[in-house]
């Protein structure tokens, strides 16, 4: 979609999946309050999720209308991919099974696959050539890995996925040990899989003190917080979400996913980098078609990976380990859709 296009007052169509569940309970308001699309930008809403629970839908519909939305000139309640997915310009895929406590998002795979799988076709078959797609649903690479491999006619580079979140909690943790706000924290990145072997990564970030500008790993001092428990404390977040609330993250994975939607859009500020889960074109070293997360900078639409960073031993360490198990899991992801 070119930038005309993006600011044009023509609605554009959006499609949430899982629309009855609990992230895009937090989502549709935000989506249709102009919060990432803009305050000019009217939208067409299009809710999918399964027969079983369109009822459910039918209310969340009728809390849209009641919200009295300015921007949302329609909204399109289904159970059916086609008209999910038809002609439209971004596609949210939250819909999916959500982890429980004691499970791992791989442990998702069997299950998520064959969403994705059908979904894949679908959008291929129906969606606008150049939709903008995010995949949140997890295990959230390997689904979009999968997603992207049955939607062969849409670019590659159009395929993203939602490791948003992972990024917003490094930047809070750092935030809170040096008590700044988070918003004077930039440039942390998230290496890998949206999963517990992600490398949360503070080499490159900087914190702004009394307008001062500092690398965070000098503000800190301490080797060890930043590569252990500020580590571990990213990687299990999830985690610990769904063992306090019994139920996965959504208010914070609905807010990480305006925001990584807002700067595709958008674009990133200058000098700014965030993190997105997208095909690997074999930066870094990492296999070439893998829905890698990296650290990105995006303008006038086009999403292009910060080069040329520097990485020591432990580094390179621990972008290794989140890559095999990317790898693991798009092969077990492979033959899990070809045996059905
Ligand atoms: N990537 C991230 O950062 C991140 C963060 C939080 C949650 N998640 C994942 O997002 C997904 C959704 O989480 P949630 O809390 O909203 O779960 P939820 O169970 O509340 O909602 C999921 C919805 O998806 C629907 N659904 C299931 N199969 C579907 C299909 N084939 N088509 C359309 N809809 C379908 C369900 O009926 C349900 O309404 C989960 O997989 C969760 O693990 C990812
Ligand atoms: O951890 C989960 O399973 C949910 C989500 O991916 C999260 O990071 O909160």
């Amino acid at each position: 979609m070119s930038s005309k296009d993006c600011h044009s007052n023509k609605p554009i169509r959006v499609v949430i999946t899982g629309a009855a569940g609990q992230i895009a309970y937090s989502l549709i308001h935000q989506i249709g309050n102009g919060d990432v699309f803009g305050k000019e930008q009217s939208i067409i809403l299009h809710l999918l999720d399964i027969t079983p629970v369109m009822g459910v839908l039918n209310g969340v519909v009728m809390e849209i209308q009641d919200m009295s939305l300015p921007l949302v000139k329609d909204v399109i309640p289904t159970d059916s991919e086609e008209v999910a997915f038809k002609d439209v310009d971004v596609a949210l895929f939250v819909g999916a099974m959500p982890r429980k406590e004691g499970m791992e998002r791989k442990d998702l795979l069997s299950a998520n696959v064959k969403i994705f799988k059908s979904q894949g076709t679908a959008l291929d078959k129906f969606a606008k050539k150049n939709v903008k797609v995010v995949v949140v649903g997890n295990p959230a690479n390997t689904n979009c890995y999968i997603l992207a491999h049955y939607a062969p006619s849409i670019p590659r580079e159009n395929f993203t996925c939602l490791t948003r979140l992972d990024h917003n909690r490094a930047k809070a943790q750092l935030a809170s040990r040096l008590k700044v706000s988070s918003s004077a924290i930039k440039n942390v990145i998230i290496w890998g899989n949206h999963s517990s072997t992600q490398f949360p990564d503070v080499r490159s970030a900087t914190v702004s003190i009394n307008g001062q500008e500092t690398a965070v790993y000098d503000a800190i001092r301490d080797d060890q917080w930043l590569k252990n428990d500020f580590v571990s404390t990213v990687q299990k977040r999830g985690a610990a979400v769904i063992a306090a609330r019994k139920l996965s993250s959504a208010m914070s994975a609905a807010k990480a996913i305006c925001d990584h939607v807002r700067d595709w859009w958008y674009g990133t500020r200058e000098n700014e980098w965030v993190s997105m889960g997208i095909i690997s074109d074999g930066s870094y070293g990492i296999e070439k078609g893998l829905v890698f997360s990296y650290p990105v900078e995006i303008k006038n639409g086009q999403i292009s990976i910060v080069q040329d960073l520097q990485m020591d031993d432990w580094a390179k360490g621990m972008i290794e380990k989140t890559q095999k198990e990317l790898v693991e899991e798009k092969n077990d992801a492979l033959k899990a859709t070809n045996s059905e």
